[in-house]
């Protein structure tokens, strides 16, 4: 897994889509949807997948990358660039879209989420479509929960369903990231009946003081028991943590190489990368450079 680096020689054009960390997350509430009410913080890696755009003029968006198990109809890429064109007034443009995939499928950490906001970012550049941050995070929200974070490309503490968004600074350690080989679906986490969904909400202070857990480890252990045998593998190393509903695990690290010393144990067979947490998305410095 790792081709991703952002490091790593990619064209010029590409557009990042990075993974994010769930630090901590609790599920404080339910609203009358039966949406659940998170207290979470967000910050970016420095490893995801990357995006290719190629303006068309018949107004269609094209994908011209597999993604497995996944319409095109249904892909999130596909799905942001019609939603974004059906905001822009004058002549429909059209976009072929490549996807180079490294995140994994229902992994916790974003991948599809990320790839979205990438998606709306970059036409809305590309397509001169005006849209200012505030306008692509509400439409991104509509895509899914944790769209908005990656259009706005800061490192945030988070509340509501994961929109209420307060950009934070926080330690840009190294993280070990482990991707058990198994998709954890988010709507079967959320619809468990043994979910914690009571949580007293904490205060960022609190987090910074070594508080913070994630609600969903204990139904996502029991459900998917690669995702536990994972987590006490990292455990020999540091303090293991899910990443949303998971599938993934990570720890954090004070450097590069002491998390590539946990790496170069992982047993055979197993997926996992080391990257450096960012409080500021690559997608907001490749969007300067336009
Ligand atoms: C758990 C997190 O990854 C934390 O970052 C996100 O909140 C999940 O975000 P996501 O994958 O974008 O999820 P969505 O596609 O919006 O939601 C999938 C399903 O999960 C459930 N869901 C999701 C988010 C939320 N706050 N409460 C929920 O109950 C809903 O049944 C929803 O239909
Ligand atoms: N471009 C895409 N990349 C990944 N998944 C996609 C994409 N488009 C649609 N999907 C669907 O979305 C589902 C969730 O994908 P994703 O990789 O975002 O999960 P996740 O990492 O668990 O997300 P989150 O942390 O936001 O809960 C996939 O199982 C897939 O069916």
């Amino acid at each position: 897994m790792n081709a991703s680096r952002f490091s790593a020689p990619f064209a010029a054009e590409a557009w990042p889509a990075p993974a994010k960390l769930n630090r901590f997350l609790h599920i404080v509430g339910r609203r009358e949807d039966g949406y659940h009410l998170l207290q979470t913080l967000f910050q970016f890696v420095e490893y995801g997948d990357w995006l290719h755009f190629e303006l068309r003029d018949d107004g269609r968006v094209v994908r011209a990358s597999e993604l497995p198990g996944v319409a095109v109809d249904d892909d999130l890429v596909v799905r942001a660039a019609r939603f974004l064109q059906a905001q822009v007034p004058c002549s429909s443009p059209g976009v072929t879209i490549r996807v180079d995939k490294h995140l994994p499928m229902g992994g916790g950490i974003g991948g599809g989420s990320s790839d979205a906001a990438t998606t709306l970012v970059a036409l809305n550049h590309l397509w001169h479509c005006g849209l200012d941050e505030d306008a692509l995070a509400m439409l991104g929200l509509r895509l899914g929960a944790d769209v908005p974070v990656f259009v706005r490309g800061r490192a945030a503490w988070a509340e509501g369903v994961g929109e209420r968004l307060t950009p934070v600074d926080i330690d840009e350690l190294w993280f070990l990231v482990v991707a058990p080989a198994c998709a954890v679906p988010t709507v079967a986490v959320f619809k468990d009946p043994e979910l914690t969904r009571d949580s007293a909400p904490i205060r960022m202070r609190d987090f910074l003081a070594g508080g913070g857990r994630n609600d969903c480890a204990a139904v996502v252990y029991r459900r998917f028991p690669e995702v536990a045998v994972a987590a006490e593998w990292l455990a020999q190393f540091t303090q293991p943590h899910l990443s949303g509903t998971g599938a993934c695990v990570f720890g954090g690290f004070p450097s590069s190489a002491a998390a590539n010393v946990a790496l170069a144990s992982l047993p055979a067979g197993w997926r996992a990368f080391v990257a450096r947490g960012l409080n500021r998305s690559p997608l907001l410095e490749r969007l300067i450079r336009g």
